[in-house]
């Protein structure tokens, strides 16, 4: 059985192949691994092969990668971008650079087939890219998270706020509601800035595919026609450990 690992800024998820074709994904803190993955871990059907896409430091993925070797005989797999792969070619100078999470979307989002995709992950950090028909990342963008944007400004301003409930609105009449809808328009307006540039480059309609723990908050106020794909990297993931077989 191989278990599939995505460790994010926020979060670390997970799934083991039965799991990913039900839709089932485990999630946990990623900032205090191993202790929070310890518990869920232990009673987890023991895997055979882990394959682990880390956005974090390499010490973070040598303590998940010494808890694995404690408990399990598994063979473990930490998954790089490649300059082409899968039918896919990096758009990158230095292919090594993309990250690996936006990667493994991007195989995922060019194997659902049809024409020229957008992906969007929406994690602590945003990230958009395209590919084209023929399988070309034109490359993309990166911008603080929904929440990340708030956080900025609060760490580099006096500004002191709450929560603010998830309505958009273009003329905010408090501070939280003028920030969190500054941030969702920033988000919604590169979104759609991006799609139109990508259909003009391709001549012909994109395909819009958002993934991350924020997708169904973009989702709700997006009005350009896409598609919540939750568990996206760790579709990649399977993918690419099925060719490596
Ligand atoms: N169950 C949940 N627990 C905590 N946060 C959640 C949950 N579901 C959605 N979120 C949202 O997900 C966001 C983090 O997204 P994601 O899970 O994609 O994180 P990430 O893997 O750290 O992102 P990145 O890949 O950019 O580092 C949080 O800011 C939070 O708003
Ligand atoms: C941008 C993030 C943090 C998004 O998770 C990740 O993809 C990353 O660390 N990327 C490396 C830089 C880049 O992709 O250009
Ligand atoms: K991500």
């Amino acid at each position: 059985m191989k278990l599939f690992v995505d460790i994010g800024n926020t979060a670390i998820k997970w799934a083991n192949e039965r799991e990913l074709q039900s839709k089932v994904v485990h999630r946990a803190s990623s900032h205090q691994i191993p202790e929070s993955i310890d518990r869920a871990w232990i009673d987890m059907e023991v895997p055979s092969e882990v394959h682990i896409a880390s956005v974090r430091t390499t010490r973070i993925s040598q303590r998940l990668n010494h808890w694995i070797a404690q408990h399990w005989q598994a063979e473990v797999r930490f998954s790089t971008t490649a300059q082409q792969e899968l039918g896919v070619t990096t758009g990158y100078t230095t292919p090594s650079q993309l990250g690996v999470d936006r990667w493994l979307a991007l195989l995922a989002a060019y194997h659902i087939g049809g024409g020229p995709k957008l992906v969007v992950d929406c994690g602590s950090a945003t990230t958009v890219d395209g590919v084209d028909e023929s399988g070309r990342h034109l490359g993309g963008l990166i911008l603080p998270g929904l929440q990340l944007i708030g956080k900025c400004l609060e760490l580099n301003t006096d500004l002191s706020f709450g929560e603010s409930g998830l309505n958009l609105n273009s003329f905010a009449t408090d501070t939280a509601a003028g920030i969190q809808s500054g941030a969702m328009l920033a988000h919604l307006c590169v979104v759609e800035r991006l799609l139109q540039d990508l259909e003009q480059r391709c001549g012909k309609t994109a395909e819009c595919i958002i993934t991350g723990g924020n997708a169904d908050s973009l989702s709700a106020h997006l009005s350009a026609t896409h598609q919540v794909i939750p568990d996206l990297v760790l579709q990649g993931l399977a993918l690419q450990s099925a060719q490596a077989e």
